[in-house]
């Protein structure tokens, strides 16, 4: 290597070691980005790029960011995926010898970035076995830590439903499928020994545990689940250094529990993140005060349950919070005043804290005991408010200890109260009285003296002096010493004087370090119950996610569904939970599935209301298992094991697959795990591709619906032929929203779910309403109008003959004849009577024999 200077040559080793990383040297009130990475952290925060000299002729590139504002430039970098490594001075630059010690203190990354609240942090490890995945996600900022072994549907599910920001394998493992379906994290791969072994074991050690069975988790996928569980705690360990926070430990994360939610139905029904201006489903029900409430409603969300017992007893105690104004009101009161525990902890425990953080944590353990002095019915809120521990004893040191507003920063002292400690005291009453105690001893030495002119004075140079003019030196006692000679004065200091002087003056300093170490104690302390005041945000983050519920169903006056193991579901007049929400005129709907009616089939013209209907009884089920009450007059829901959408979204082209090709993907995924208990939705299948086979996939996908799967299923279709299916399928069931027309052949729509369907398609109606010209919709009208005037008796015949011929003809016989069934076909086509969509068909049905023909 050519000649370097010392601090470059340092600056050498240290990136060597993190090669993968943005490295932020320290350099006095700077951090510096150097070569590749200047130019990296010059074009990602747009500063500018500078030059330093290393040797007489050779430059390299540089960029500073100020170290005060470092935050937001390092927030900048990480937000992109960089992974920063931050170099510190380990010395005091101006007492180094040479070039000033560094070393890298902690390696920030997307995953590990726990300490800002704005963004989201998060970490996962996946390792793969044949086809299965074992998982383990990390929150450092929230303490949150599950593992599970899971296939490669669920894991999907898994990583929308929990969005760690950053996803570790071994190298080679391939996880590109899930960027298909979901954005927003970064995929590093980690050295094998991440998952093997050693690591294993360093894992287990910091547990105190020989396996993780103590931890719940199963025998028998033990070998495989220790990989990432040690691979994620390793590398938050080695990243993180001394600013780890405290990680309680990991909890199987049983999926059968909940009911089954894949990733494409939490995102069509737009559970917890909407497109545009709609909200989520999230953003309606999530009253919750604190934060652990509020992350606790969305993990509800996103896990409805299957136990009726559980959902039950969430039930009684959101009813008893209803019910009881006084029980919910006190309790969210109290809440108020409680801060996010769970960050605070990892705060506390990271280092990384202010003194107002354990400030906070005090006056939020502080309300606890008021919380327990509460004394609701139910069984749920007995047991959350039994089991909540006061911390009395931290609760009572935190008290007797912190200041009530300490400053922003450890060093500056304000820290710790009076009455803690002898020796503070003291220091904090010689600083304050600093004053008085010169004044005292100024007087009792002009007794002493009978200098009645003696002055006690003082300056930065001199420090204390006593000053005694010139007429009465004589006085001078033998102890005074000599500190100075004025025109007209002399000063002087005495031994008393002087260690007054060093009290005084250290005081200040003394303070500071003495505050700091009793507050490092008392940290220590708080560190020592990590894992009680981490169980106690839980509970408090259980009990804030029922009252928060309890607090939606008064405000909106939603009702208790009743929740039963039988097959039938039934909802009087519902509403859609965020449809209606902004919507003074919403229409209420009912639904009512048994065994003989479990199939519907919705039809309506274009805007409705069908999407809207049936969604809405998906949200409705999904907040009846959550435990929480739904907007309806009655309701009765089965436990559903699995709620399942296809409904078209138009963002699937990032996929780079065809629309259609996402449809089937998903009707498939369908098919192949619902369930007779699972609820399925089905929004338009078929309208991707040419009019026949969307109907002919329609078709075939209802029966095997209905025969063979029998779930309870909502299918809105535009395709009428589908209403036929109700009598020769048992259990499908034609509906149809409803609409009014007047005179004028103006149409109303009144959202209505009526039973039966209408053969009409008021497509013009829809054009009118869309604002295509007046003149085409005056034409279109007048065109209408002449077609339905002409009568046809065989219009059915040849529909059905057109609809079965491709579905039933075996295609040699079809080919040898299509000469002559073109011209029969053409010959066969009443105009008269055929409607607008019928017509579309018959062109494309056209379009297709025409092109055979030619080939
Ligand atoms: N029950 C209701 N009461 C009042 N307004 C409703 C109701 N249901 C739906 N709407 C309103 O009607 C509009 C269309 O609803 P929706 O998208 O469900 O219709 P659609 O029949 O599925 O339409 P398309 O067939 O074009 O997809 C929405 O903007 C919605 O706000």
């Amino acid at each position: 290597m050519e000649n370097l200077t010392p601090m470059v040559a340092q600056y050498h080793k240290i990136k060597a070691q993190y090669q993968d990383c943005l490295l932020l040297y320290r350099l006095g009130d700077f951090y510096e980005l150097f070569y590749e990475d200047a130019v990296i952290g010059s074009k990602e925060l747009n500063i500018v790029l500078t030059k330093k000299k290393i040797s007489k002729d050779k430059d390299i590139p540089m960029c500073g960011i100020p170290y005060h504002s470092a935050d937001s430039y390092i927030t900048r970098l990480v937000s992109k995926g960089y992974k920063v490594a931050i170099c510190e001075q380990l010395e005091d630059a101006s007492k180094a010898k040479g070039v000033v010690k560094r070393d890298v203190i902690r390696v920030i990354t997307p995953g590990t970035y726990f300490d800002n609240e704005k963004i989201k942090s998060g970490l996962a490890a996946v390792y793969k076995k044949s086809d299965k995945y074992a998982i383990a996600f990390l929150d450092l900022a929230t303490g949150e830590f599950y593992a599970t072994v899971l296939n490669k549907e669920d894991l999907i599910s898994f990583i929308s439903k929990f969005s760690p920001k950053e996803i570790l394998t071994p190298p080679q493992t391939d996880i590109s499928f899930l960027n298909q379906e979901y954005k927003g994290f970064f995929h590093y791969s980690l050295p094998e020994y991440f998952f093997e072994k050693d690591y294993q074991q360093e894992f287990l050690n910091h547990f105190k545990t020989k396996s993780i069975t103590s931890f719940g988790f199963n025998h028998f996928e033990e070998e495989l689940i220790i990989r990432p569980l040690s691979a994620v705690f390793n590398y938050a360990k080695i990243t993180q250094k001394s600013f780890l926070p405290y990680i309680s430990p990991p909890k199987p994360y049983r999926e059968d529990k909940y009911m089954k939610l894949d990733y494409s139905t939490i995102k069509h029904l737009e559970l917890v993140s909407s497109q545009e201006h709609n909200p989520s489903l999230l953003s309606v029900i999530n009253k919750a005060i604190t934060g652990m409430g509020k992350r606790k409603i969305k993990f509800m969300l996103l896990h409805p349950l299957l136990n009726i017992q559980e959902i039950k007893d969430r039930q009684d105690a959101i009813e008893e919070l209803t019910q009881n104004h006084t029980l919910r009101e006190e309790i969210r009161q109290h809440l108020d005043k409680v801060y996010d525990i769970e960050r605070l902890v990892a705060k506390i425990t990271s280092n990384t804290l202010t003194p107002k953080d354990m400030v906070a944590l005090r006056e939020s353990l502080k309300k606890v005991k008021d919380i327990k002095k509460l004394s609701p019915k139910s069984k749920l809120l007995k047991n959350i408010v039994d089991s909540l521990n006061p911390h009395t004893q931290l609760v009572d040191k935190l008290e007797r200890y912190l200041e009530d507003n300490p400053p922003f920063h450890l060093k500056e002292g304000g820290l710790i109260k009076k009455g803690v400690d002898e020796r503070l005291d003291e220091l904090k009453s010689l600083k304050e009285n600093a004053e008085e105690i010169i004044r005292q001893y100024q007087e009792q030495e002009r007794e002493k003296t009978k200098i009645s002119s003696l002055k006690i004075g003082f300056n930065k140079v001199m420090g204390y002096y006593i000053e005694i003019t010139k007429p009465n030196l004589k006085l001078v006692p033998p102890y005074y010493k000599r500190k100075q000679t004025l025109s007209n004065a002399e000063r002087f200091t005495t031994d008393y004087l002087q260690q007054l002087e060093d009290k005084i003056l250290s005081a200040d300093e003394k303070i500071k370090a003495l505050e700091y170490e009793i507050f490092t104690q008392v940290r220590e302390e708080v560190v020592n119950h990590s894992f009680e005041i981490e169980e106690t945000a839980r509970l408090l983050g259980y009990l804030d996610a029922l009252a928060g519920l309890a607090q939606v169903a008064v405000e909106k006056s939603w009702i208790r569904p009743q929740i039963h193991n039988g097959y039938h579901l039934f909802i009087e007049e519902g509403y859609h939970p965020t449809v209606a929400n902004f919507s003074k005129d919403f229409v209420p709907n009912s639904v009512y599935f048994d065994e003989n009616r479990f199939f519907h089939i919705i039809t309506g013209p274009n805007m409705s209301g069908k999407s809207t209907y049936i969604r809405q009884v998906a949200l409705l089920t999904i907040l009846s298992q959550i435990g929480s009450f739904i907007p309806a007059s009655s309701a009765q829901i089965s436990v559903v094991d699995a709620v399942y959408t296809r409904i078209g979204s138009g963002d699937n082209l990032a996929k780079g697959l065809s629309t259609f090709m996402v449809e089937m993907l998903e009707v498939a995924n369908i098919l192949n795990n619902a369930t007779k208990n699972s609820l399925i939705v089905l929004d338009e299948v078929g309208r991707g591709t040419s009019t026949y086979d969307g109907i002919a996939i329609a078709w075939a996908v209802s029966e095997y619906i209905s025969k063979n799967i029998k779930a309870k299923t909502l299918f809105s279709t535009h395709y009428h032929e589908l209403t036929q299916l109700e009598s020769q399928l048992r259990g499908v069931k034609n509906f149809y929203l409803s609409i009014k027309e007047d005179q004028n052949g103006e149409i109303r729509f009144l959202y209505k779910v009526m039973e039966g369907f209408v053969d009409k398609s008021y497509g013009i109606h829809v054009a009118q309403l869309a604002g295509l010209p007046k003149s085409v919709i005056e034409r279109a009208k007048e065109i209408l109008l002449d077609l339905e005037n002409k009568k046809s008796e065989n219009k059915e015949e040849i529909y059905q003959q057109l609809l079965f011929s491709q579905l039933n003809q075996p295609e040699q016989e079809y080919k040898s004849d299509k000469n002559d069934q073109l011209l029969n076909f053409i010959e066969e086509i009443d105009i008269a009577t055929t409607t607008p969509l019928q017509a579309l068909m018959i062109l494309s049905e056209l379009k297709n024999m025409v092109k055979n023909l030619k080939s």
